[in-house]
C-alpha cells in the first residue's frame, strides 16, 4: 500500500547554475495546477532568497566577479530551515526578494502556506536539515557547455555584466564549486532529469506520481507521523479508525 503523504509535501529541485531548475519547477507546478484532480496548491521557494547580505569589501569583490556564490557558506541555510518549518506547520512567511543583477535583496515576498512547496536552487541538498525537509528530492542534470552557454548569455544580457568578468566568476568559483559541493548532492537525488525543462516525458512521469502521492487517502493510519507533528492522540486515533472504517473487509 501507498504510504500517504504528510501536507505540505515539499519537493527539493537541484542541480548546476542554469541546468533548468526553474523551468523544470515551472513545468511542474502549471501541471499540476490544472491536471491535479482535488485543485492544489504550489508553490516554489528560490534559494537566491537566502544569500547572505554582503558587507562593502564582499561587495566590491562581486562586482568585480570575485565573490564566491557557490559556495554554501554564501547562504543562511539556518534561515532558510526557519522557513520551511514556519510553511510546514502552516504559517504565512516573507522572505527576501533577491536580485542578482544588485548582488542584493530588493525587497520582501510573501509566501503563503501550499500543499505542495518546490524548493530549488543549486545547493538544496547541501544542508542535512533542509535535505531531510524533501518527501522528494529531483537533481536536474545538464551539460556544462550548455549550461555554460546559457550562463553567459544570462548574465551578459539581463544581468548586463562585462563577459571576462562572467568567464572569470565562472573558471574561479562556479564551475569548481559545482564540482566540490552540488555535483555530489546528485547522490541524494531521488530522480535525475537529464536536460532539464525540455525533457517533457520525465517532467510528466513525475506530475503524475505527484498526483498519485497527494490522491493517496488523507486519514489513512500512521501514527507515529502524525504524532511526531504535534497532532493529539485523541485526534490520530480518530482519523486511523476513520480510515480503517473505509476499507474493504
Ligand atoms: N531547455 C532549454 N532550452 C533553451 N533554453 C533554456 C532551457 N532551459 C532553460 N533555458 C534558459 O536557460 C536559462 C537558465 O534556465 P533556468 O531554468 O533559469 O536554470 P536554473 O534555474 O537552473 O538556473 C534561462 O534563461 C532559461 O530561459
Ligand atoms: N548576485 C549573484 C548571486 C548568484 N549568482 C549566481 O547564481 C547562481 C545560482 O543561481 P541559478 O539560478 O543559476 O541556479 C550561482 O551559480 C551564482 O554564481 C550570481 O552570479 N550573482
Amino acid at each position: 500500500m501507498q504510504k500517504r503523504v504528510r501536507l505540505p509535501f515539499f519537493i527539493g529541485v537541484a542541480g548546476g547554475t542554469a541546468s533548468g531548475k526553474s523551468l523544470v519547477t515551472k513545468k511542474i507546478i502549471d501541471r499540476l495546477e490544472t491536471t491535479a484532480g482535488k485543485r492544489k496548491q504550489v508553490i516554489s521557494i528560490h534559494l537566491d532568497s537566502f544569500y547572505k547580505e554582503l558587507n562593502e569589501e564582499s561587495l566590491r569583490k562581486a562586482e568585480a566577479g570575485e565573490y564566491d556564490f557557490d559556495h554554501p557558506e554564501a547562504f543562511d541555510f539556518d534561515y532558510l530551515i526557519k522557513t520551511l518549518e514556519k510553511l510546514d506547520a502552516g504559517h504565512s512567511v516573507q522572505i527576501p526578494k533577491y536580485d542578482p543583477g544588485l548582488y542584493a535583496r530588493s525587497g520582501l515576498i510573501t509566501i503563503q502556506p501550499a500543499d505542495v512547496i518546490i524548493v530549488e536552487g543549486i545547493l538544496v541538498f547541501y544542508d542535512d536539515r533542509i535535505r531531510d525537509k524533501f518527501g522528494m528530492k529531483l537533481f536536474v542534470d545538464t551539460d556544462a557547455d550548455i549550461r555554460l552557454a546559457r550562463r553567459v548569455r544570462r548574465d551578459v544580457g539581463q544581468h548586463n555584466r562585462p563577459l571576462s568578468l562572467v568567464l572569470q566568476q565562472y573558471t574561479r568559483n562556479v564551475k569548481p564549486a559545482f564540482e566540490e559541493f552540488c555535483q555530489p548532492t546528485k547522490k541524494w537525488a531521488d530522480v535525475i532529469i537529464p536536460r532539464g525543462g525540455e525533457n517533457d516525458v520525465a517532467i510528466d512521469l513525475l506530475v503524475q506520481h505527484i498526483q498519485d502521492l497527494l490522491r493517496t487517502p488523507r486519514g489513512s493510519p500512521d501514527l507515529e507521523q502524525d504524532l511526531a507533528r504535534g497532532a493529539s492522540l485523541e485526534d490520530t486515533i480518530e482519523s486511523a479508525k476513520v480510515a480503517q472504517a473505509g476499507r474493504p473487509h
